[in-house]
């Protein structure tokens, strides 16, 4: 077998145009949606995912801010702008980019973000109404992933979804995004004894362990679907996923590449979310 190829950029372009219709009714009602992210420290690839999220906004007829700081800014300060933010109503998302510099306590930062305005899912507030099936926030990644299979057509229902990662913004919530929509769910990290045992029983399998082509052809079973979430650099500096595209893509069903696959939805999921806050403090007023 040789796998379709999900192709992230053009579904995310799909979902671009819905939202900017969206942004267009909302300009009408009197609100134009707004961003602010704030950027801490000089961090290279970091600046790339802002710029994109910018340039994001600005194709959509949003507003967007950038807030940079520097590197030793104190956490004080941070909380500070973020108190600001929360009460600016023009901003309508807060994002804040991780991960954040070791003085400062990002879990203390995330609980400062109002839920109304934490458009990442990040919050406890927006986590709690994710896992009880409430109206929330969803995180950009998980989200974006459910939107690539609901549009290839893949149902989740019954199916078995191995998720290789853990991490409170990828691993955990993509799981329960599944278990939501009543697939049987198995975690892996870095304590699991004998990952492929697990890995060949997924019919759908997500990667986010943050390790260059660490799943390959022995972990995949035959005509899975192959969900490669990673971001990394391999040795020649070439972006690369967490997947060995070209051994397991002969093996697995669907897959999706990197880049052109889940980083665009990341994006999209983020808008998404921003023009949902937007219309949200519309019903408030
Ligand atoms: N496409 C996108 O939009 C996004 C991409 N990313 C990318 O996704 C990847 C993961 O990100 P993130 O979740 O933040 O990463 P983290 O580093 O926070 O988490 C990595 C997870 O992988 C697990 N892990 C590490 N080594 C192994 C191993 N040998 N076997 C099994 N599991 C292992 C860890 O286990 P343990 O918990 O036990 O330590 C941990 O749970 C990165 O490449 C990142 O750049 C991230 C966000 C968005
Ligand atoms: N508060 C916060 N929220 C985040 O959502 C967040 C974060 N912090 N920290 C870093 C990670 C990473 N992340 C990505 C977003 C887009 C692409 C993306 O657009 N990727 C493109 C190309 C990227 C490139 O060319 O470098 C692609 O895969 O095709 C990737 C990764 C969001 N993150």
């Amino acid at each position: 077998m040789t796998a379709q190829i999900i192709n992230g950029k053009e579904i995310a372009e799909k979902k671009r145009v819905e939202i900017a219709e969206e942004v267009i009714r909302l300009k009408n009602l009197g609100v134009t949606p707004g961003l602010a992210v704030i950027l801490v420290g000089n961090n290279h690839a970091s600046r790339t995912y802002v710029r994109n999220k910018e340039k994001a906004c600005h194709e959509l007829g949003m507003n967007s801010i950038l807030i940079e700081m520097q590197e030793e800014v104190s956490e004080e300060e941070l909380l500070a702008k973020i108190a600001e933010l929360n009460e600016t109503p023009d901003i309508h998302g807060i994002l804040v980019q991780l991960p954040l510099p070791k003085h400062i306590d990002e879990k203390k930062v995330i609980e400062s973000i109002s839920p109304s305005k934490d458009v990442d899912g990040f919050h406890p507030i927006n986590i709690g109404r994710m896992m009880t099936g409430q109206n929330a926030f969803l995180p950009c990644t998980p989200y974006g992933i459910m939107v690539l299979l609901e549009e290839t057509g893949i149902s989740i229902p019954g199916k078995h979804v191995v998720v290789v990662g853990r991490s409170n913004i990828v691993g955990k919530p993509v799981g329960q995004l599944f278990l939501n929509q009543d697939a049987t769910v198995t975690y892996c990290h870095s304590k699991t004894k004998d990952l492929p045992l697990h890995t060949n029983q997924a019919d759908i399998l997500v990667a986010a362990v943050g390790i260059p082509n660490f799943i390959k052809a022995e972990h995949v079973k035959d005509g899975a679907v192959i969900i490669d979430v990673g971001i990394n650099r391999n040795e020649a500096g070439k972006l690369c996923g967490d997947v060995a595209f070209d051994e397991v893509a002969k093996k697995a069903g669907y897959i999706t590449p990197v880049p052109k696959g889940v980083g665009p939805m990341t994006i999209t999921m983020l808008m998404y979310n921003t023009v949902k806050s937007a219309a949200e403090s519309l019903n408030r007023d």
